[in-house]
């Protein structure tokens, strides 16, 4: 490539504060150094995730940056070291990175990786612990490893999957966080089996993909809780069978649910970042057995309450990141299995606009009609 190893200025869109409009500025992205790829994203997503750090809310949340974490291009340039992607790969960044060598990707017990985390976290790269986006020499801040919100993007070579060429770029792009954290929550983390009761409370792109699961998982009753009656129409193509609006009722939600199913569900997932219905979505859950996956994230300073009387009677209340799949590895077989028809994409992409039009796309994001909107990146 005649740009490897030289310093792209590109378009990116920068979040200088936060709930102030991104800038679309022209920024400059270093070459990848040991152990990064440099790459050209073609088309991101917008995810609720980006919105909230956005809002200042994100305790890990650092200004200015370059958000998105949502997307797929192919490989411009890789550091020295990197052996297992090469330019002109087709890639999915990834969030939740996967070293297969660290204490967490060793235990066979989780998805976490350790090995590029505390860097991620803190907005910089591991080798040098520097960003490699700058504005005329000023450092701009990556997000969560991918900052997919520009043109071209480093990433650490833990944080990226190769994927089919032959796969869209513009729809597997989603595999890149929302659908595989609501497919995995059921398949991975919960392990729904058949004939069991699922309520999902919260129906955008990740409840949603956990109806998805569960339908395929053979549940026999695939409960919807939304205070958006307009999301059940829907929600009924990703195998939602009833749906509860906790608006329509005097009584707490939990109760509803409990009453509904003799006793409560086997499986609930919150897929909001509410707390409280955090709660709600335990409680409604089966004496003895209900278990309960917490997939929402909720701003800094919330926490989850119940009677711990809840878990003594059975209860599990557990979390999922990224739906429990193991990045590098598995994103490339969901991958295969969108392009053998086995998971849908394109029914959760509503919106498509162009980089240049990412404030709008959040709007739309916050109006609720939308559940993904897809930026091409290159007008
Ligand atoms: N744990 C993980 O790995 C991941 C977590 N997330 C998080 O998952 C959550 C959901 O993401 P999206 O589906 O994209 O969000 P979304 O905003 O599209 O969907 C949320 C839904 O919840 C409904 N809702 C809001 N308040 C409610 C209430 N009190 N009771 C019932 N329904 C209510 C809304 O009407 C909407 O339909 C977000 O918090 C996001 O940050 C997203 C991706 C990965
Ligand atoms: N910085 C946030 C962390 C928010 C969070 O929980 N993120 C999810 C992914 S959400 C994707 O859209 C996650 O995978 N967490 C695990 C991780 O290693 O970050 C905060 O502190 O609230
Ligand atoms: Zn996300
Ligand atoms: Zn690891």
């Amino acid at each position: 490539m005649a740009t490897a190893g030289k310093v792209i200025t590109c378009k990116a869109a920068v979040a200088y504060e936060p709930n102030k409009p991104l800038v679309i500025e022209d920024v400059q992205v270093a070459p990848p150094q040991a152990g990064e790829v440099r790459i050209n994203i073609l088309f991101t997503a917008l995810c609720h995730t980006d919105a909230y750090t956005w809002s200042g809310k994100d305790p890990e949340g650092l200004f200015p940056c370059i958000l998105g974490h949502e997307a797929a291009g192919i490989v411009e340039s890789v550091g020295e070291g990197v052996t297992e992607v090469q330019p002109g790969d087709h890639v999915i960044p990834c969030y939740q990175a996967e070293c297969k060598e660290c204490k967490f990707c060793k235990s066979g017990k989780t998805n976490l990786c350790g090995k590029v985390r505390m860097a991620t976290g803190a907005g910089i790269m591991m080798n040098d612990r520097k960003s490699r986006f700058s504005i005329n020499g000023k450092p701009i801040y990556h997000f969560m490893g991918t900052s997919t919100f520009s043109q071209y993007t480093v990433v650490h070579d833990v944080s990226v999957a190769k994927v089919d060429p032959q796969a869209p770029l513009d729809k597997v792009c989603l595999l890149g966080c929302g659908v595989p954290t609501g497919l995995g929550a059921v398949w991975n983390t919960a392990k729904v089996e058949p004939g069991a009761i699922v309520a999902i409370f919260g129906l955008g792109t990740v409840g949603l993909a956990v109806a998805e699961g569960a339908k395929s998982a053979g549940a026999s009753r695939v409960i919807g809780v939304d205070i958006d009656s307009k999301k059940f129409d829907i929600a009924k193509n990703f195998g939602v069978t009833e749906f509860v609006n906790p608006k329509d009722y005097d009584k707490p939600i939990q109760q509803v649910l409990v009453d509904l199913t003799d006793g409560g569900v086997d499986y609930s997932f919150e897929c909001i970042g509410n707390v409280s219905v955090m709660r709600a979505a335990l409680e409604c859950c089966h004496k003895g057995w209900g278990t309960s996956v917490i997939i929402g994230v909720a701003a800094s300073g919330q926490e989850i309450s119940t009677r711990p009387f809840q878990l003594v009677t059975g209860r599990v209340w557990k979390g999922t990141a990224f739906g429990g799949f193991k990045s590098r590895s598995q994103v490339p077989w969901l991958v295969d299995k969108y392009m053998k028809k086995e998971i849908k994409i394109d029914e959760y992409i509503t919106h498509n606009l162009t980089l240049g039009e990412i404030n709008k796309a959040f709007d739309l994001m916050h109006e609720g009609g939308c559940l993904r909107c897809v930026l091409k990146m290159h007008e």
